[in-house]
C-alpha cells in the first residue's frame, strides 16, 4: 500500500485552474521525484498536500487516512512535513533560534540535532549567527533541518538545488540520501541530474495532469520521453 495517495486531485486558485487532473502514488521509503517544466504545478501539489490550497473534488490519503480538507497545522501533525521553495527561515533569527521554533516543544533531541549537525556542518559553525547572513546553501541546509529536526514520515521538498553551486547541490544529494533512510522524500526538482540521482519512483506533471509516471530507472534511459516532457524546446 502506498504512503500517500493523491486521486483526481483538482486546484484551483482564485479563478484560475491549476491541478487538471492529478493521481500519484508515493511509496513508502526513498526519494520520489516530481518532475514537469515551469509552471506545470509541481509546487501546486505540494502545497495541496499540505493543504495550504484546496483540492476538490479528488483526495489525499496518507497512510489509509484521508487528509482532504484539514487544515495545515493537522496535516503537519500526521508527520508530514514541508521545505517550501522560498525556504520559510527567519533571516531575522539565529540558526538556533529557528531549529527552536521547529520543534514541538522548544527542546532538541540531542542524537538526531548530532545527526543534523553531520548532515549539515554548516549549521553547527553558525548556530548563533543569524539566519539572515547564511549563504543562500547554508539557508536551504536550515530550511531542510527544521524539516527533520523532528522525526517525520514524509518530506516534501520543492526544488532544493535551484541557484545552488555544484559542491553544495553534491552534499544536498548525500543529506538527502542519509534522510531518506529514515523518512520518505516527495521531492520536486529542476535539476535532472541531482533528481536522477536520488529518484526511485517518478512523475511528470504537465499542465496540471500526470503525463508519466514510472521508476526512474525507465524514465533515465529514454531520451524521446524526457525530450517530450521536460526539454524547453519541445
Ligand atoms: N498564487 C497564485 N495565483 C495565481 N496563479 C498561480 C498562483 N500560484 C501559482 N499559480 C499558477 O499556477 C501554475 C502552476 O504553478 P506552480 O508554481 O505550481 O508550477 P511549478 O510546476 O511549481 O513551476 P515552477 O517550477 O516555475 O515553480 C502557474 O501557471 C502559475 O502561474
Amino acid at each position: 500500500m502506498s504512503l500517500l495517495s493523491l486521486k483526481n486531485m483538482k486546484t484551483s486558485i482564485g479563478q484560475y485552474h491549476v491541478l487538471h487532473d492529478i493521481s500519484i502514488e508515493v511509496p513508502e521509503g526513498g526519494v520520489f521525484v516530481l518532475l514537469g517544466r515551469n509552471g506545470a504545478g509541481k509546487s501546486t501539489t505540494l502545497r495541496s498536500i499540505m493543504g495550504l490550497w484546496s483540492p476538490s473534488p479528488g483526495s489525499v490519503t496518507f497512510r489509509s487516512e484521508d487528509l482532504t480538507g484539514l487544515h495545515t497545522a493537522e496535516i503537519a501533525k500526521r508527520g508530514i512535513a514541508f521545505v517550501p521553495e522560498d525556504m520559510g527561515i527567519f533571516g531575522g533569527l539565529t540558526v538556533a533560534e529557528n531549529m527552536v521554533l521547529a520543534t514541538a516543544d522548544g527542546s532538541f533531541d540531542k542524537d538526531r540535532l548530532r545527526w543534523i549537525y553531520d548532515l549539515f556542518p554548516a549549521l553547527e559553525k553558525f548556530w548563533d549567527k543569524p539566519a539572515g547572513a547564511l549563504s543562500g546553501g547554508q539557508k536551504q541546509m536550515l530550511s531542510v533541518a527544521r524539516a527533520i529536526i523532528e522525526p517525520r514520515e514524509l518530506i516534501l521538498i520543492d526544488e532544493p538545488t535551484k541557484g545552488l553551486a555544484p559542491a553544495i547541490v553534491d552534499n544536498m544529494a548525500e543529506a538527502f540520501r542519509q534522510i531518506s533512510d529514515r523518512s520518505t522524500i516527495l521531492l520536486v526538482e529542476q535539476n535532472f541530474e541531482f533528481a536522477k540521482s536520488l529518484g526511485r519512483d517518478m512523475a511528470v506533471i504537465e499542465d496540471g495532469r500526470i503525463a508519466h509516471a514510472g521508476t526512474m530507472a525507465d524514465f533515465a534511459a529514454d531520451q524521446d520521453l524526457q525530450d517530450r516532457l521536460l526539454s524547453l524546446s519541445a
